[in-house]
């Protein structure tokens, strides 16, 4: 019985706790502010909200509240529904020429009238914090990156924290929007992993995802993946929010019935979401370490 008992606690997998990870970033993000302190520069996030999406509002708030706690100045900018591309551009042109401002964010989704690619373009890649720009999006898939979309680019670091070196594994993405799926597929392949992105005309989704050693899962559908539809001991990382009726968030992994099976799995909250905030930070404060090292250089 008690042998029966180790081996089941021994076959359960564990949580990768991204509230830990962004902890332990975030000590070393406030050392940097300061640094940059000393130097008279504040790191500057801009973020420009068109509309009242309710979901951004919460996800906005958060973000103010962990620059503020990192000492990073955070401007929100909030734009009305009815707002035409062109005041929009007009206001993106406005922060491009803002030397204080470090970082530049529009929040997605834009309202329809909106070209959001257009917006998006407007953006001075420098500045691209989201790193969504055609230019960021290039030098990410040629392995030269730069600023990189702060999703993917947590769960690479949650990875690396929990030890798990991509090299050589079949990595299999479900999704393949341009903020998560697309770039998370170009940090593996850079990472060395040998990448599948699936999507909602794949064949065969069971087969391809009962086969990856690390499996990124960004569909937005509650419990879209259960246990038997993993390989046992995978990595199985959960990007999906979605809310029921009660307003009660989940992913889109079943995780009590999958971290039966698996290695290591990411909970929902308290995973991708914490981490993607993090690197949104980080990413600001390496933008302002640019602008630190162009003002000492020009001195
Ligand atoms: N925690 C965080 O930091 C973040 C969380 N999210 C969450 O992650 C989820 C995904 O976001 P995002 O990438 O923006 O979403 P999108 O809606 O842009 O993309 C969803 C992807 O899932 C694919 N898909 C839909 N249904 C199926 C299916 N039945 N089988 C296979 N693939 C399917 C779609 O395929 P197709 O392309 O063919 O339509 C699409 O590529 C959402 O829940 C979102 O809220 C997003 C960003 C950050
Ligand atoms: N230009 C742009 N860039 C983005 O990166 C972007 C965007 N638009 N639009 C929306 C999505 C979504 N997204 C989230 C990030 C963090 C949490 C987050 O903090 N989640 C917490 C809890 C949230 C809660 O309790 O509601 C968690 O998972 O533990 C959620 C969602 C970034 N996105």
């Amino acid at each position: 019985m008690a042998i029966y008992f180790e081996l089941e606690v021994r076959l359960l997998g564990k949580i990768i706790d991204g509230k830990l990870v962004a902890q332990h970033y975030t000590a070393e993000m406030k050392r940097e502010v300061e640094a940059l302190g000393s130097n008279h520069i504040v790191p500057t996030l801009a973020v420009i909200i068109v509309g009242e999406d309710d979901a951004s509002k919460i996800y906005v708030r958060n973000k103010h509240r962990r620059a503020e706690g990192i000492g990073i100045h955070s401007i929100n900018i909030r734009m009305p529904e009815e707002t035409t591309q062109l005041a929009l551009l007009e206001r993106i042109d406005l922060l491009n020429s803002d030397p204080e401002v470090d970082g530049i964010l529009v929040q997605l989704p834009l309202p329809e009238h909106i070209n959001a690619q257009e917006v998006l373009n407007r953006i001075n890649p420098d500045k691209d914090v989201d790193g969504f720009h055609p230019v960021n999006v290039g030098r990410l898939w040629s392995n030269n990156a730069q600023i990189v979309p702060s999703t993917p680019f947590g769960i690479m670091k949650m990875l690396a924290f929990y030890g798990v070196d991509p090299a050589g594994k079949q990595a299999v993405i479900i999704g393949r929007s341009t903020i998560v799926g697309r770039p998370m597929a170009a940090m593996l392949l850079n990472a060395n992993a040998t990448v599948t992105i699936a999507h909602s005309q794949t064949k065969n989704l069971r087969m391809l995802s009962q086969q990856a050693d690390i499996l990124v899962v960004a569909v937005g559908q509650s419990r879209f993946i259960k246990a038997e539809d993993i390989k046992p001991g995978a990595v199985v990382i959960d990007v999906g929010m979605n809310r029921d009726e009660n307003h009660k968030l989940s992913g889109d992994v079943d995780f009590e019935a999958v971290i039966q099976k698996a290695d290591l799995v990411t909970p929902v909250p308290g995973g991708v979401g914490p981490m993607t905030i993090t690197m949104l930070m980080q990413q600001t404060i390496n933008i302002a370490k640019r602008r630190a090292l162009h003002a000492i250089q020009n001195k």
